[in-house]
């Protein structure tokens, strides 16, 4: 058995089949309204191997001059976000032990070659609230390490379903994505991986 470093909590299957469906339709809905696109690193301009769009009042976006922030508006469209679906709105009251609503939901959706470098979540405010994270379709090899970046670190599958929450000691942890393991999920129906975030990005009033 692996020992997850404090703070990081993995709930395998968490969410049901029938919950899984009608989040990917929910999903569906945001990416209609907010196209996936494809971020790009800061100062290199490098493309990210995920596609991204978000849900909620701000929405995370990384672009070449701009770096890492969280913004209101869609970078392409210009449009706001659409909100935060009541289904993962209920999920973070139920996991996130944290008395005020989730600000951001980031939608990552990961083709059989995407992968996400080791990271921190670090662009918000403050740390009090946890980040709760939402895997749907394709498992991944996730992993995660310690608030040092040459700190040990395991690593282990996430399945369609499963929630993982970094709170706590964990907030900081660095983690990122390996690899997808194609055709492991039939909930997709093109395949792929989707996980969801939902954070709080500012101090609470
Ligand atoms: O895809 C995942 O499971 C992790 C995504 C992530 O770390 C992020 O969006 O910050
Ligand atoms: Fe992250």
């Amino acid at each position: 058995m692996q020992v997850l470093p404090r703070g990081v909590r993995h709930m395998p299957g968490y969410i049901g089949r029938d919950d899984q469906v009608a989040l990917v339709e929910d999903i569906r809905a945001v990416v209609q309204a907010a196209p996936l696109y494809v971020p790009t690193m800061p100062r290199t301009g490098k493309p990210m191997s995920v596609r991204m769009t978000n849900c909620g009042t701000l929405g995370w976006v990384t672009d070449k001059d701009g770096g890492y922030r969280y913004q209101a508006m869609h970078p392409q469209t210009g449009a706001p976000w659409p909100a935060i679906p009541e289904r993962l709105q209920r999920l973070w009251q139920e996991v996130s032990g944290f008395p005020h609503p989730p600000q951001a939901c980031l939608v990552n959706f990961y083709d059989a070659s995407a992968r996400m470098g080791m990271h921190q979540d670090r662009d918000e405010q403050d740390f009090d609230a946890p980040v709760v994270s939402v895997s749907l379709g394709d498992s991944c090899l996730f992993r995660v390490g310690q608030t040092a970046r040459d700190g040990q670190t395991v690593s282990f599958r996430l399945s369609s379903g499963d929630v993982v929450v970094l709170g706590g000691e964990g907030r900081l942890a660095f983690h990122g994505v390996d690899r997808i393991y194609p055709s492991t999920s039939a909930l997709l129906r093109n395949g792929g991986r989707i996980n969801l975030t939902l954070r709080r990005v500012t101090r609470p009033a």
